[in-house]
């Protein structure tokens, strides 16, 4: 498999008004084309620092102090480099805990949908568009295309709105997706949609998939490997049925034992 991904040695720092506080300490991980990494650990452990660094999104007091990011071979963030705004939305894809975030509520699915491919896909046609918008609502497992298309984000269910964020996300065809919590806000029927949707995704688009959750469950059910954070380090890395079926830290033990419903 090719790796899409690759993270090495990636340490990052906020600069806090008293001190500095190491948020990554030399976290080392890689996404291969059509695999889900599952990145898991608990509230804390770094999780959304290492998947906003990735998309370029970290807050300004917050700075790489050393390693780098580099997708498909071509380091995009490093200390002093930040080329990720260049590459998301088009080769990076990302969608977050709140679909109602990504969205404007004063604009139809279709409007955001045009907005992404016209600023993307340079000299796309109207016809275009419309095709696309079309055809990635189905992949979207949406029906009602028409409908939804035509509808502003109030006007969905939550796990539609979900799912429209994701077409958003892949209607660029990213061949990397940051996926950060995006499963947290939904019922569990849903989460367990969106869970199949994503999985199809990646087997159909070939897409890699960086899922963070905190929700091991759902990693089990979706990953094909998982980095276990705490304190803002990897602690154990590995195949999803390795990790979570014989975990080799007592960290990962104590968030297995966690689940009541773990076996
Ligand atoms: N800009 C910042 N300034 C200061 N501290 C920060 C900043 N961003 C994150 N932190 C701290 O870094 C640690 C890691 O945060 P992060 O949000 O990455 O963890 P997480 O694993 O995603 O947690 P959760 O599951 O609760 O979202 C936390 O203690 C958080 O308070």
């Amino acid at each position: 498999m090719t790796e899409l991904l690759t993270v090495s040695g990636l340490s990052i720092t906020a600069r806090l008004p008293n001190r500095d506080l190491r948020l990554l300490d030399k976290v080392d991980l890689d996404v291969r084309k059509g695999e889900v990494l599952g990145v898991v650990g608990e509230s804390g452990s770094g999780k959304t620092t290492l998947a906003r660094s990735i998309v370029g999104l970290l807050e300004r007091n917050v700075r790489i102090d050393g390693g780098s990011i580099s997708l498909m071979g071509e380091q995009i963030v490093a200390p002093g480099l930040d080329r990720s705004a260049q590459v998301r939305g088009s080769a990076l894809g990302m969608v977050f805990q709140d679909a109602s975030r990504s969205l404007n509520p004063l604009m139809k699915v279709r409007t955001h949908l045009a907005e992404v491919l016209r600023r993307h896909v340079p000299g796309i046609d109207k016809q275009d568009i419309r095709r696309r918008s079309v055809e990635v609502l189905e992949h979207m497992r949406i029906t009602d295309t028409a409908r939804v298309l035509d509808s502003y984000p109030h006007q969905l269910s939550g796990g539609l709105r979900q799912r429209v964020a994701i077409g958003l996300a892949v209607v660029t065809r990213p061949s990397l997706v940051i996926a950060d919590e995006c499963t947290t806000a939904l019922d569990v029927t849903t989460q367990a949609k969106v869970v199949e949707l994503f999985r199809t995704l990646v087997d159909e688009l070939g897409i890699g998939l960086l899922f963070v959750t905190h929700d091991l469950m759902l990693a089990s059910d979706l990953c094909d490997r998982i980095a276990v954070m705490r304190a803002g380090r990897v602690v154990e890395e590995g195949n999803v049925t390795e990790v979570l079926d014989h975990p080799e830290q007592d960290y990962t033990r104590l968030l297995l034992a966690a689940i009541p419903t773990w076996k």
